[in-house]
């Protein structure tokens, strides 16, 4: 089983990380996950936050000399900017005196739609949005791609490669049956900033976040998530919430902003007859069963079906419009304009690394579902074996 959890603040001292059921024998450095926050921070059309503050990556438990050793991996990432906000988000204030002194930021009192605020004060009881956008705050994804480097590297150790790009910017997609990232084609910031495989369209992307920043609107896209050299059978037909293609869509769901997911071809598939929709079982020269085409995106009956997984994920425009919009001000009950100081335009290549991360998780815990392994040496037995013992041509088929 795996398992892990997050938790801290966007202005707190620090955010945690835990993951538990990790086998042994996973290489894993300070710098694989630093790394991996660098590709999560910038992008194209993130606000200034992200150009001052900077992670701070100490690994706190379950690695030594850079090998996972099979008990809880515990990660933390650090916040420079807590010196700012020690006084406004200390959570254990020395004396009642203190307390008493501390200085309260200016009440957030008009909700932003869009974002957690006003639900959010409602539901727990707070008389202003600071305590539920600190939680709310995408900020949080910093853990989730740390704990998605160690899923990363232990699916590598297995021959499981992720990428992710951008699809999607606005209203600028890349074109139908553009070329995809292939495993180890990672997209670095400084190649494309908006991390898309398209350069034609990248640029066109680069323009509709410099208009959108112009006119004080913000903007959302689509980002895709591949997986290369996934074994077939992860995940299971047997029960609705063991289908892989169900896990991946909660998984990719649970990241702020994502209002919708899709596997393979999606919705296209929806429009499509029956005969153009599936992917044709065939043999090839050497004999070894292939698919003609991959428009299910690797995924039949909730199972990995062996071949290139495929996700997109769509996130919505960001919240914090600067052409702020209406809401009332819940101190005074009057209609008022909602509060905005700074926020990204458009945080689409962020959220590919997150949903990279995410994907990295679901399919960790698949794998450890079905091949299980205390060490990583003991996994690749066991898959290995599997692999040896299902039928890949048609002529083991029933033999
Ligand atoms: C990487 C990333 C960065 C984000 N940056 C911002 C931001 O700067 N301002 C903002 O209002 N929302 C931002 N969001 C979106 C909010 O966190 C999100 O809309 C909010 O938590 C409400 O959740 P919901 O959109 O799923 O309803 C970001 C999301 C992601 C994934
Ligand atoms: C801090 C991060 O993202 C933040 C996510 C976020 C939100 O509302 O989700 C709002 C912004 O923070 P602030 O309101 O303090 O400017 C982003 O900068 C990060 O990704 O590391």
């Amino acid at each position: 089983m795996l398992r892990w959890l997050t938790a801290g603040e966007s202005h707190g001292p620090a955010l945690v990380g835990i993951i538990e059921g990790v086998p042994a024998g996973v290489e894993l450095t300070g710098t694989d996950i630093q790394d991996a926050l660098a590709r999560r921070r910038l992008g194209y059309g993130r606000g200034a936050r992200m150009k001052f503050e900077q992670d701070v990556v100490t690994i706190l438990g379950g690695v030594r000399h850079g090998l996972t050793q099979g008990g809880p991996v515990a990660i933390q990432v650090g916040n420079t900017e807590w010196p700012k906000w020690e006084q406004i988000m200390s959570a254990d204030p020395v004396d009642p005196q203190e307390l008493a002194g501390l200085a309260r930021s200016a009440p957030l009192t008009r909700p932003r739609p869009g974002h957690a605020d006003f639900t959010g004060m409602q539901k727990y009881g707070f008389d202003e949005a600071r305590p539920v956008l600190e939680r709310a705050s995408a900020r949080e994804t910093a853990t989730r791609v740390a704990l998605g480097t160690v899923a990363g590297n232990f699916l590598r150790a297995l021959g499981i490669e992720l990428v992710s790009h951008t699809v999607a910017v606005g209203r600028v997609a890349v074109p139908e049956g553009s070329p995809v990232p292939g495993p180890g084609d990672v997209i670095a910031l400084d190649e494309d900033p908006l991390r898309c495989f398209e350069a034609e369209t990248s640029l066109a992307m680069v323009q509709e976040v410099d208009a959108a920043h112009k006119e004080g609107e913000t903007l959302g896209g689509v980002v895709e998530v591949l997986a290369y050299g996934l074994p077939p059978g992860l995940g299971s037909y047997v029960h609705w919430d063991r289908r892989l293609d169900a896990r991946l869509a909660a998984a990719l769901m649970g990241i702020q902003a994502i209002k919708g997911v899709e596997v393979g071809d999606g919705f296209a598939t929806a429009a499509r007859r029956g005969s153009e929709a599936h992917d044709e079982i065939l043999r090839d020269e050497a004999g070894t069963i292939i698919r003609a085409s991959n428009r299910a995106g690797g995924i039949e009956g909730g199972m990995s079906i062996g071949d290139t997984l495929r996700v997109k994920a769509a996130m919505k425009p960001i919240a914090t419009v600067p052409r702020a919009l209406q809401t009332i001000d819940v101190s005074t009950g009057e209609a008022a304009k909602a509060h905005h100081q700074r926020s990204d335009v458009c945080a689409v290549p962020a959220a590919g690394v997150v949903a990279e991360a995410m994907v990295a998780l679901v399919l960790a815990e698949a794998v450890v579902e079905k091949f299980g392994g205390d060490s990583v040496a003991e996994t690749q037995r066991n898959l290995r074996s599997y692999l040896s013992a299902i039928p890949q041509s048609l002529d083991t088929i029933g033999s």
